[in-house]
């Protein structure tokens, strides 16, 4: 029976269940945290519901308004980030939230909560109405403003290096939560007929290398040269093109069976589009748990030093060995000069 070796628990086993034995064996003892992960996990169940039944109660479609990133809201953005907001509220664990949906930070009220949450409360929204996986993001940080104050900016701008906990939700094929607390990834899949996440995939690792590339090939040609120069190499190597343009579910693909995603800076999005705090940050630190990598161009993105909860960040992340072949790519012409 495959168990996850760190916890020696067999696939089957509950959420609930793999996060008790967590708390104790990880040391993060106060519950908290794991009360935290349940709140999350409890909204994705809801929000789950939702999404299969969008197109009958009313939730399919957009809400004609758009968010703080300029983009048009969908409904379901909307009634995501409502449940998520709810559920921190009400579990008490989260102090404060920052969502794409909003463009200040949110209050819970629980000014004696240690933790805050980034969140992208429904990723891949173009695919919403078309029966397109979509998904969830999260991050957790422990507090460093005063128990019982209002959160702080600071408080959400530590660095990618600092999250307690990540991951996302996948409403696919199946419905799965995968998360890390930095001693490895696991998956666990949503049996709806119970309303529980079972563990599915214990210790998830990223293959090294794969032969699949993921970015928007309409863009190609505005990429930054050596990226294109990258991309044309893998081509010629016979890398295939997989592109659903929902990122949970892109990385997803990519985590199990190899790969790489790219959204590099492009003349519409100069700074990249995908949010540090609330898409890059996670996915980073879930990737590089799983083996993987995750740059900038640059930097490693776990290491860009953040200044605005809503900035933006061109990514590379997926299989070490193709990562690191692009920022070797990248990297040449300035070691020639
Ligand atoms: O339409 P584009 O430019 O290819 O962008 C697609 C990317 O944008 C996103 O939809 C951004 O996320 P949101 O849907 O949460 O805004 C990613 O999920 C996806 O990878
Ligand atoms: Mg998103
Ligand atoms: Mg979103």
């Amino acid at each position: 029976m495959e168990t996850n070796n760190q916890l020696g628990l067999p696939v089957g086993v509950t959420l609930d269940r793999f996060i008790k034995r967590s708390q104790s064996a990880f040391g993060y003892a106060t519950g908290e945290l794991s009360q935290l992960l349940r709140d999350i996990a409890l909204a994705g169940k809801i929000v789950n519901r939702e999404i299969n039944q969008a197109g009958l109660i009313g939730l399919a479609g957009s809400m004609g308004n758009a968010n703080v990133q300029g983009e048009t809201q969908q409904k379901l953005d909307v009634i995501a980030n409502i449940r998520f907001v709810r559920a921190l509220k009400n579990g008490g664990e989260a102090c404060a939230i920052v969502s794409e949906e909003e463009e200040d930070i949110i209050y819970t009220g629980n000014d004696t909560g240690k933790y805050v949450v980034a969140m992208d409360p429904l990723d891949g929204s173009s695919n919403i109405d078309v029966n397109v996986s979509v998904g969830t993001i999260f991050s957790i940080y422990r507090r460093v403003s005063p128990l019982g104050t209002k959160a702080t900016f600071e408080d959400f701008l530590q660095g990618g290096e600092k999250q307690v906990a990540a991951g996302y939700i996948l409403y696919g094929t199946s419905t799965m939560l995968v998360y890390t607390t930095g001693h490895g990834v696991s998956g666990f899949t949503y049996e709806t007929s119970l309303g529980e996440f079972f563990l599915s995939h214990p210790d998830i690792k990223s293959p090294v290398n794969g032969n699949m590339y993921t970015c928007n090939d309409a863009y190609i040609k505005n990429f930054p040269e050596m990226v294109q120069e990258y991309i044309q190499r893998i081509r010629e190597k016979g890398c295939t093109a997989r592109y659903i343009g929902s990122m949970v579910a892109d990385l997803h693909r990519n985590l199990l069976k190899g790969g790489i995603y790219l959204y590099p800076p492009v003349p519409k999005t100069p700074d990249g589009k995908l949010r540090l705090l609330y898409e890059c940050y996670p996915l980073a630190f879930l990737v590089e748990q799983a083996g993987g990598k995750a740059f900038d161009g640059n930097h490693r993105t776990l290491e860009i030093l953040p200044n605005y909860i809503h900035q933006r960040s061109p990514l590379y992340i997926g299989s070490a060995a193709m990562v690191e072949e692009l920022m070797k790519t990248i990297q040449k012409p300035q070691e020639l000069t």
